[in-house]
């Protein structure tokens, strides 16, 4: 225990702690205490959690606790965690008795066990609307980025040539494309409005629910069959959440059915595309291109054959990576968290 108290002395608004004489921890004792990844994340992260979290919670940084440091671990009222970060699993749950909430950092809640973590009497959050714009955004970006050849572009400049322009950076019109959305949830239609923005055709396939409303205002058309929308459009872009029902939504027979001159643009989980279908897709150009914020896994490994094919585009999951967006998911983070402790029903609590 000393050793880990040591460990945080000098990490400003994580733990302070009093001299070697008193050994009272001149942390608030007021202040719950939560679990959380925080040395490993990127400064823009920490930057955002920092003082928003530390205002009302003592922060453990879940890379340097073990279940053994059992007095801390029975201080523990909440996890606070960001994709797989942290891996929540049974173990973890049982070495957590006074645990009240697991707080997810983004939408996307595929990577947690929710029954089992209810099970523990433990509710379970995660911070929707607020990812919105800025997942919508990173898909537009992707797909502007593919079609307009911004990536060849800027290493074309960068190596200061002065031949005529190149093949490789003729790029295809946005306007006037058809962009087909598989999944008109919130996000979706974000995308959705960017591109009427655009003056794209739009076609969008939902499994559960046509959505009248937000066809009408953004000119959309319904394909009730997924087929119908991968036949028809230039640019698919899946936006769906990870389920049983979508892990592997997009495969082989589903590639070949696209155009080949078409994109494929996933921002929602790597996993709900067969990624060894679209690596043979791209090698034998069943499609023209993929521009992917999300793979399996993250990040991929060095030599995959993905990054070394021509027209794939591949970012490391940062849909939602914007100092104001993260800011207001970790704001969103602790009111969920303090809704639990309070105990009143927290906002953003995912029941099965
Ligand atoms: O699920 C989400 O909201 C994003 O992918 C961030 O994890």
């Amino acid at each position: 225990m000393n050793r880990f108290i040591n460990r945080f002395k000098s990490t400003p608004g994580f733990m302070s702690f009093g001299n070697k004489r008193t050994k009272h921890l001149l942390i608030n004792m007021e202040k719950p205490y939560i679990l959380a990844t925080t040395f490993g994340l990127p400064v823009g992260i920490n930057k955002c959690f920092a003082p928003c979290v530390e205002k009302h919670f003592n922060v453990i940084a879940h890379e340097t606790f073990t279940p053994e440091q059992t007095s801390l671990a029975e201080q523990v009222k909440a996890i606070f965690v960001w994709g797989g970060a942290i891996n929540v699993d049974r173990a973890l749950m049982q070495s957590l008795p006074n645990l009240k909430a697991v707080i997810n950092g983004g939408v996307g809640v595929d990577h947690l066990d929710i029954p089992m973590i209810n099970s523990f009497g433990v509710k379970v959050c995660n911070t929707p609307h607020v990812v919105d714009n800025a997942t919508a955004d990173i898909g537009m970006a992707l797909m502007l980025a593919s079609a307009r050849k911004i990536i060849e572009g800027h290493h074309y400049s960068m190596s200061h040539n002065n031949q005529a322009m190149p093949e490789i950076l003729m790029g295809t019109d946005i306007s006037g494309a058809t962009l087909g959305i598989i999944g008109l949830g919130r996000i979706g239609y974000k995308v959705a409005r960017r591109a009427h923005g655009f003056e794209m055709k739009i076609l969008y396939h939902n499994r559960n629910r046509r959505k009248e409303e937000e066809e009408r205002a953004v000119g959309a058309t319904y394909c009730a069959e997924m087929e119908d929308l991968l036949r028809k459009s230039d640019f698919v872009m899946v936006v769906v959440n990870l389920s049983p029902a979508t892990h592997k939504l997009i495969g082989a027979k589903e590639l070949a059915l696209m155009k080949p001159t078409s994109t494929l643009i996933n921002i929602s989980r790597g996993l709900v595309v067969d990624q060894d279908a679209l690596v043979e897709a791209l090698q034998r150009k069943v499609i023209h291109a993929a521009a992917l914020d999300v793979t399996y896994p993250e990040p991929l490994p060095m030599g995959h054959p993905l990054a070394a094919l021509p027209n794939v585009i591949i970012l490391p999951h940062m849909g939602t990576h914007c100092f104001g967006t993260t800011q207001l998911m970790v704001q969103r983070m602790v009111t969920n968290a303090l809704a639990v402790l309070e105990g009143i029903q927290p906002p953003d609590e995912i029941q099965m």
